[in-house]
């Protein structure tokens, strides 16, 4: 047998999203040359969670690398949901702002979906509130959620087939599984959702053309799981001493896959970029 080299088969998240980063770059110069605007991006951190405080850090990172205004907002573990409704309704008001991203979860006694309501629709760069959700199930996608939408870019920068194709979503939580169901449902493909009572969730896997992990469960998806030449997301991430760790065994996985993603350096990075554009798109949208 062939001593068969398998690099090829890998996405890399981190080349993808230095293109994307490249526009999004050019298009805030062209914004700044064209009308004088600054695309600016408002994080709110409530609380110190270590992980979290990383993610803020990382798309501030990205603001800087492609010109985009950054500001952070912290509040103390213990503040109140009044005291965030007003820091969202200021910037809100705040015409420097043009996209608000806050950071989940929250501490327990937040309420998250108030909150993400309270954030203007125009200004929702991470695609969360139920107006832009409601929009992409109609099928008028603008502000959608990050992380589906990297996903998406990924297919068509590797002209992967979707129309009529078999796609299985392992999650279904309200940032990655349901708004990437409708998305891939908005290209046409057959999409299953898949989740906790799904009783045999290999009968569904084994099926997939695409597939998409997002459960959060380190080595959810076996190679037994997959069926050969699938191409395969893999969301989930699962953060131990040794390490940083993916929903898929990839080392196994990979030998079936025709293209998949790596964790680290994978479907993160695409999202952080992804970020970036929606806050461009908030800026030009802007009056
Ligand atoms: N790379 C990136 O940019 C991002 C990565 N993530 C990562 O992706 C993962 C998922 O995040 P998120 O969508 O917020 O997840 P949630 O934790 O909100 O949801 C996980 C989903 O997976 C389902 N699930 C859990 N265990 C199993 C199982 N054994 N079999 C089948 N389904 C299962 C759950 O079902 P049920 O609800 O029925 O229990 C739920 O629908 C996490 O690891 C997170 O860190 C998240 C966002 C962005
Ligand atoms: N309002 C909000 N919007 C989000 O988009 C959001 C959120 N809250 N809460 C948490 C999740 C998680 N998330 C990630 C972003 C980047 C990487 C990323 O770039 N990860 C790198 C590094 C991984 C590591 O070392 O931990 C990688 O995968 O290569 C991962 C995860 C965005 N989320």
């Amino acid at each position: 047998m062939l001593d068969e080299s398998y690099e090829s088969r890998i996405i890399d998240g981190k080349v993808l999203a230095q293109q994307v980063e490249e526009e999004v770059r050019s298009g805030v110069e062209d914004l700044e040359s064209n009308r004088g605007i600054t695309p600016g991006l408002a994080t709110i951190l409530v609380g110190d969670d270590p992980a979290s405080k990383m993610y803020v850090r990382l798309k501030h990172r990205a603001c800087e690398r492609v010109g985009i205004r950054a500001e952070d907002f912290l509040l103390p573990a213990d503040s109140t949901q009044e005291e965030l409704l007003a820091l969202i309704d200021s910037l809100n008001n705040n015409k420097d702002v043009h996209g608000i991203l806050l950071q989940l979860p929250l501490p327990e006694h937040f309420s998250p979906q108030e909150a993400m309501e309270a954030i203007s629709p125009a200004k929702d760069a991470d695609g969360f509130h139920p107006y832009n959700m409601g929009k992409l199930m109609i099928g008028d996608e603008g502000l959608v959620p990050c992380t589906p939408h990297g996903v998406i870019r990924a297919l068509e920068e590797y002209n992967v087939p979707v129309k009529g194709k078999n796609a299985v979503i392992v999650g279904h939580s309200n940032v990655v599984g349901k708004p990437m169901a409708a998305m891939l449902l908005n290209r046409n493909a057959s999409v299953s959702v898949c989740h906790i009572f799904t009783d045999d969730l290999k009968k569904y896997t084994l099926g997939a053309d695409i597939l998409v992990v997002a459960a959060g469960v380190k080595h959810l998806i076996k190679a037994d799981m997959v069926k050969e030449g699938a191409v395969i997301f893999d969301v989930g991430i699962t953060k131990e001493e040794d390490g940083v760790y993916g929903d898929v065994d990839f080392e196994n996985v990979i030998k079936k896959a025709s293209l998949i993603t790596p964790v680290p350096g994978g479907v993160g990075p695409l999202t952080v970029a992804m970020l970036m554009k929606h806050v461009l798109m908030c800026a030009e949208k802007s009056l």
